[in-house]
């Protein structure tokens, strides 16, 4: 049965407590200062992976809309990442992370010694929004409903516990602050006003758990290598390897 706009949002709503990666305790654990300078920089290192694709899927997803308004809705997810001629994005600010907790910035950019299994999730989450409708492309977006809260969390986490953490250095998520709810907000309402059957809703609700399983799969990896007992996968990053002389 087709469920009223409200049942419908309160649902998605639900996915996002129950499964979104807030939950996973390598959160908790980077939150909370239990993180090694290793283990933060895997995952800074990992989580460019992330970071880098989600301007290509939203091209991949800008390819397949014939709608200008929906087009030009969506442009500026692209340039929030890429950068502008005043807005120097999300990337360049993720790499100044990776300065700050002394990684080359080089080596993090090249996505040489990202783990197999955040290269799957990853390409999954792109070829999911290249090849399933649009629907389901927007709605699993919006995984972006619950990480205000998390960005929120990190900021404070991290500002308290590790001595890399300064304005500079945790730029890229006092950003995300108001560029996610400009997006979301949108997203939300395009995937109520256009999923009005329960096919659609179904549909709607299988993208988002899709995605938080994206995200979830990428934190597994990582705490597989890198927190004890830890088995780094042939290819994967090196402890103490690729850093620059500042302290983490
Ligand atoms: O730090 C996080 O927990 C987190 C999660 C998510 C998300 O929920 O997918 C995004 C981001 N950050 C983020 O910074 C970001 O730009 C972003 C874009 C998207 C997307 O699916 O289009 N998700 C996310």
């Amino acid at each position: 049965m087709t469920q009223s706009r409200e049942e419908f949002e309160a649902r998605l709503r639900r996915i996002g407590a129950e499964r979104y990666h807030d939950k996973h305790p390598f959160h908790d654990l980077l939150h909370s200062g239990g993180c090694t300078p290793t283990q933060v920089r895997a995952w800074v290192i990992n989580r460019y992976a992330y970071q880098s694709a989600i301007p290509m899927k939203d091209a991949a997803f800008m390819s397949r809309v014939e709608d200008p308004a929906l087009r030009r809705a969506w442009r500026s997810r692209i340039e929030d990442h890429d950068g502008t001629d005043t807005n120097e994005g999300g990337i360049e600010r993720w790499l100044r992370l990776a300065d700050a907790v002394g990684l080359d910035r080089d080596y993090v950019a090249s996505k040489r010694g990202i783990l197999p299994a955040t290269t799957f999730a990853v390409e999954a989450y792109v070829r999911f929004v290249r090849d399933k409708t649009l629907l389901e492309a927007v709605a699993a977006s919006l995984t972006e409903l619950f990480a205000p809260k998390i960005h929120a969390a990190r900021i404070e986490g991290l500002l308290a516990n590790y001595a890399f953490a300064d304005d500079s250095a945790l730029s890229y998520f006092r950003n995300r602050l108001s560029e996610a709810p400009k997006d979301v907000a949108f997203g939300l309402k395009w995937v109520l006003d256009h999923a009005d059957t329960a096919e659609k809703q179904d549909a709607a609700a299988e993208a988002l758990i899709f995605k938080t399983n994206v995200l979830w799969a990428q934190l597994d990896a990582i705490s597989a290598a890198y927190v004890a007992p830890g088995r780094i996968p042939p290819g994967g990053w090196q402890p103490d390897t690729h850093l620059i002389a500042v302290a983490a």
